[in-house]
């Protein structure tokens, strides 16, 4: 079974565009999210592109300030600074990664919790880490939602989780241990990859390597959210995932693209509408 992302995503963005279309009925304040672009990254381009449309689509404001990869960290503090102290602004995104002289973490903690829609300050991860209600990451939700969306229980299950980063592994592992399955995180220091693999009953691939997984890394029936944003040698978008390999063996399995990335940008206009109400 193919998991579908971008249907999904589509009937998330549907329920948001009719609470919008609410609050613009009551005549009240429209919710805004402003996004950060520093440099010239062209696969950054194309997913700002992709939330500035989602903001359109669910009726959303969007502000998007773009910056050359000469933008200082002082600039930069003083911007968000400025977002922070905006009473229009609900939702402040730096699309990562920054350039080198920037300290990624200084920026992430610079951002309000309240307005913080990608979930990564600090107050919000702990949050996250107690199981109390904050701003959670928006891939790691995503993939909750594609699970809920194919009746999947989590309870008593082997997930692994290959991959630790702070945007997606480490996030999407507590979710899945919330809901009551055994976690396995890996990563490039893990010994025999495959045999840790091989026990997941739900393998989530972020690794940021093409067509890395094949089929000999996955159990018969299991299920695959593959998070991999690649090219492949003909520099066509592919996952972590060998797909056309394991498409075959597994109970279901995300395609890339149409997978995981379209559900992030659903939940990141959730997570907009939520810091709004919260304001
Ligand atoms: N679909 C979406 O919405 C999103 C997609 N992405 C994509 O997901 C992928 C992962 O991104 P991100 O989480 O930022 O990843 P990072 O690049 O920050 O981290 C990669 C992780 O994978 C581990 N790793 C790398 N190579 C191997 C290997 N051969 N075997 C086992 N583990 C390995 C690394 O281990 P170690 O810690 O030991 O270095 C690290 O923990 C990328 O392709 C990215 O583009 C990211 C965010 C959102
Ligand atoms: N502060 C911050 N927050 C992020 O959430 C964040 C980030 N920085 N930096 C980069 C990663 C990556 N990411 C994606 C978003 C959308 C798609 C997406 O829309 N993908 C489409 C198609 C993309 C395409 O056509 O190239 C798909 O998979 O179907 C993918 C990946 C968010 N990230």
């Amino acid at each position: 079974m193919l998991i579908n992302g971008k249907e999904i995503s589509k009937q998330i963005k549907e329920d948001i565009k009719k609470e919008v279309e609410l609050l613009k009925e009551e005549g009240k304040r429209i919710p805004c999210l402003a996004v950060i672009l520093i440099g010239e990254d062209p696969a950054s381009q194309v997913y700002v592109r992709n939330k500035i449309r989602a903001c359109e689509f669910v009726g959303m404001k969007s502000m998007t300030i773009s910056k050359d990869a000469s933008f200082t960290q002082e600039e930069l503090l003083a911007l968000i600074d400025s977002l922070n102290k905006n009473e229009e602004v609900d939702g402040i995104l730096v699309q990562l990664p920054v350039p080198d002289h920037i300290d990624e973490q200084a920026i992430i903690e610079a951002i309000d919790p309240i307005k913080d829609v990608d979930g990564f300050h600090p107050s919000n991860v702990a949050k996250l880490v107690l199981n109390e209600d904050g701003l959670v990451p928006c891939t790691p939700q995503g993939m909750m939602c594609m699970l809920d969306a194919i009746n999947y229980d989590l309870d008593g299950k082997e997930v692994v989780v290959v991959g630790r980063s702070n945007i997606v592994g480490k996030p999407v592992s507590l979710l899945c241990l919330h809901r009551n399955a055994t976690v396995t995180i890996a990563h490039s220091h893990t010994g025999n990859l495959r045999d840790v693999t091989k026990r997941a009953d739900v393998l989530i691939a972020a690794i940021g390597k093409p067509k890395f997984f094949d089929s000999s890394y996955v159990k018969e029936g299991a299920v695959v959210l593959d998070v991999g944003m690649n090219r492949d040698e003909n520099n066509k978008l592919c996952g972590d995932v060998d797909f056309d390999d394991v498409v075959d063996k597994v109970q279901a399995i995300t395609p890339v693209p149409g997978g995981v990335g379209p559900m992030t940008i659903a939940l990141l206009m959730s997570n907009t509408l939520k810091s709004y109400k919260a304001r």
